[in-house]
């Protein structure tokens, strides 16, 4: 389990069975390594979301109120020029306001790319907020879409309606390399009205800092970004609002992604069950009730007849399945098999298994056969790449 650390390859032992991460994005996991090695990589989907939507709503709040620069010049101009004189101070206080003059975000129009657990939350507290609400998600899940407020909140298949029309433009997706890179870019802030504030508690990588700084050098682009994730080209940038990562750095936040992270993991560990993988098939083979609670579990490449192949073998071993799911992902096959009869040697079947059927990556006998200890690899836990 972890969190932020950013995993080397070198940090995975063979005898690693999965990881997770707590909290959404994987992007500190070597995701595909993981994949070839038959690891799967879970994430907390959904634990950290009100966390990040309540500090969007701040960053909304940020952009179109001089909050961040009225209070600095509290404290280092009028506190320094008028140092210990109340009175001065006090005037100060009123006078200056005239500096840092707002708009109000009721009314206004806010772009949300990326609908899922936090621009679907994000949505509808904008919409409390009395703002009109665009949304982009073209890979939006059913599972997503049912948490949005329907017609409250128009929904467009071309993001250049969001530039368009957008006072504010928030991005909620992950970070993937090819996609969602630099996302917004110089020809997206072309056409993005002039005084568009930006909004990035996703991944720095998803807006083109050198393009958001030309378009305030230049003059084109009058609004703020706020984020808090730092950017190489708006270092120190005054228009550029940034906090410390502090998207997901609340109580509840960390202690719903780290309850949920240990959950899935204590499931896989236990049953075999995959819910929410990043590269993983979901995966879920009810016990039945008469069940005699010997599991095997096998991870393999995707390749015709494996499946036949596997369950060929075992039959000649004198197994007797009771009930079996097979899925797949990719370039991923798992396979949960349950039977009726105790293996005799488990560890024979396994390895025998193992040593027939090239296209298996691991595999893992759970339940009353081994007593649910964990085991090394080589015993009852075989895996490939241990070698
Ligand atoms: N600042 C922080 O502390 C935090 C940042 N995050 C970031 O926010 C991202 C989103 O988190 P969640 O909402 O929990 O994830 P989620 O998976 O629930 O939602 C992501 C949404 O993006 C959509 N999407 C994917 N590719 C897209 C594309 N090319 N264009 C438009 N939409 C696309 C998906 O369909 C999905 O609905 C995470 O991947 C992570 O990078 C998440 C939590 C905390
Ligand atoms: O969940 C995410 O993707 C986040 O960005 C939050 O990250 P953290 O848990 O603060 O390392």
């Amino acid at each position: 389990m972890l969190r932020s650390h950013k995993l080397q390859l070198d940090d995975v032992p063979p005898t690693v069975r999965g990881i997770v991460r707590c909290g959404a994005g994987t992007n500190n996991i070597p995701v595909k390594e993981m994949t070839e090695r038959g690891i799967p990589v879970f994430n907390t989907p959904g634990a950290n979301a009100n966390a990040v939507k309540e500090l969007v709503i701040c960053g909304l709040l940020l952009a179109s109120r001089g909050i961040i620069e009225g209070n600095n010049h509290v404290n280092t101009v009028i506190n320094t020029e008028e140092a210990g004189d109340y009175e001065r101070v006090s005037k100060r206080i009123e006078a200056d306001k005239s500096m840092f003059g707002g708009k109000e975000i009721e009314g206004k129009t806010l772009g949300v790319i990326g609908l899922g657990a936090i621009g679907s939350r994000v949505v509808s507290a904008a919409l409390a907020l009395g703002m009109n609400v665009i949304g982009y998600d073209p890979v939006l899940s059913l599972d997503a879409a049912l948490q949005l407020p329907g017609d409250r909140m128009r929904r467009v298949t071309d993001l250049d309606d969001i530039f368009a029309e957008a006072d504010y433009i928030t991005v909620h997706v992950p970070y993937i390399k090819g996609v969602t890179h630099h996302l917004i870019n110089s020809e997206a802030l072309s056409k993005c009205k002039s005084n568009v504030h930006l909004l990035n508690f996703a991944r720095g990588e998803i807006i083109d800092g050198a393009a958001v700084r030309s378009g305030y050098d230049t003059g084109l682009l009058t609004g703020k970004y706020i984020s808090d994730f730092s950017d190489p080209d708006l270092m120190g940038h005054p228009r550029h609002l940034v906090l410390p990562h502090l998207g997901a750095s609340t109580d509840e936040a960390e202690e719903n992604s780290a309850a949920m992270a240990a959950q899935t993991m204590m499931d896989f560990l236990e049953t075999g069950t995959i819910r929410n993988s990043v590269n993983f098939p979901t995966t879920i083979l009810a016990p039945q009730k008469n069940s005699s609670g010997a599991r095997l579990c096998i991870v393999n490449r995707n390749e015709p007849g494996a499946l036949g192949e596997i369950t060929t073998f075992l039959g000649s071993r004198g197994l007797n399945i009771s009930q079996q799911i097979n899925t797949s992902r990719g370039d991923i096959a798992y396979t949960v098999i349950d039977f009726t009869n105790q293996p005799e040697d488990a560890e024979a079947i396994q390895a025998e298994l193992a040593k027939n059927c090239s296209f298996i990556i691991s595999l893992r006998f759970l339940g009353m056969v081994f007593a649910d200890e964990l085991g090394e690899p080589g015993t009852y836990f075989y895996v490939s790449w241990a070698k």
